[in-house]
């Protein structure tokens, strides 16, 4: 059975069409990773999953559940890091998973709990006074309680620091392998990349794919990534490479030009940088980043 399936979902907001048919299926025990550029309605989608708001049209079922029809059922199975999330002004940290602990009717350990996101020194202190990657962990902890079938995280990785980003990504796998669905929106693509069995990538509303990474690179053809160490500078150059057939993009990094392309541009940029007089120190080649997919789905998003 699919965690999730949308089937024809819209969303108007006044004159916006937030969402224009959104069908998706995300898989039992998957992590499904949600892309789209700002605006995009991911976040929109994420609230129809939640019924915090109705779509307009279509139908919205998470663990055979009508989410219209039987929101509670929903609710109970579905753990949920809402992006924004504001603590209690007097609560503690601990205070905050008790209750958790209390509404979910389950009898985990709120220092096990806190313990799992590195919380457990701030365990006693006031959650408000938390800095924005502690309540980042709070709300994932919040989450995590009463083992919830479906994970539904909101950019889960704002405000983390680099310690925090990996312990979320071993959570995410963590709660995958003992069998949870694990659904996250998120702008950090290598994040995204890390974790994700299959993304799906939003534009304007309307779902531009849905794959696993490798799938993507296919699809779009945009399988290489060639990091040029040129002796000038790579700027120069750069618009005459962009040019060539099979060329997405052709940019300056650290002093490198960096070409993503077809995997059967490489030789054919390699022999234009010479014949415009760039002078070649070094390359290297690697497979397209998810964030070349990303923007090569995504240019022209309004
Ligand atoms: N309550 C609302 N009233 C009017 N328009 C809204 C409302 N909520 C969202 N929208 C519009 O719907 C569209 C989708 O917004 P949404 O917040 O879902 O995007 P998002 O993909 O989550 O963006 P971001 O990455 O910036 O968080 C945007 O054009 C937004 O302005």
């Amino acid at each position: 059975m699919p965690a999730i399936t949308l089937q024809g979902v819209t969303k108007q907001f006044g004159d916006v069409r937030a969402l224009r048919g959104i069908d998706m299926t995300v898989e039992s025990g998957e992590v499904f990773g949600f892309l789209g550029p700002n605006g995009a309605g991911k976040s929109t989608t994420i609230d129809i999953l939640l019924h915090y708001t109705h779509p307009s049209s279509g139908s919205v079922d998470v663990l055979g559940h009508d989410v219209s029809e039987e929101p509670a059922a929903v609710r109970k199975r579905v753990g949920i890091l809402p992006e924004g999330f504001a603590p209690f002004e007097t609560m503690t940290g601990r205070q905050h998973l008790a209750y958790a602990i209390e509404a979910t009717d389950v009898d985990d350990d709120p220092a096990a709990l806190l313990e799992r996101v590195g919380l457990a020194d701030a365990a006693d202190r006031a959650a408000a006074d938390y800095s924005t990657g502690m309540i980042q962990r709070l709300a994932l902890a919040m989450a995590l309680v009463g083992e919830p079938d479906v994970l539904i995280l909101d950019e889960p990785s704002t405000g983390l620091d680099p310690h925090g980003v990996r312990r979320m990504r071993e959570i995410v796998r963590a709660e995958r392998d003992r069998g949870a669905t694990v659904f996250f929106s998120s702008h950090i693509l290598a994040q995204v990349e890390a974790v994700a069995d299959r993304v799906a990538i939003l534009r304007s509303g309307e779902l531009v794919a849905v794959d696993t990474i490798d799938g993507l690179r296919e699809t779009v053809d945009a399988g290489a990534e060639l990091t040029v160490d040129l002796a000038g500078d790579p700027t120069e150059i750069s618009p005459a490479v962009a040019a060539i057939e099979g060329v997405s993009t052709a940019a300056e990094r650290d002093g490198d030009l960096v070409v993503g392309c077809t995997a059967d541009a490489k030789l054919r940029v390699l022999d234009e940088i010479r014949a415009a007089g760039g002078t070649i120190r070094d390359f290297s080649t690697g497979q397209a980043s998810l964030e070349d997919l990303f923007v090569s789905y995504t240019e022209g998003a309004a």
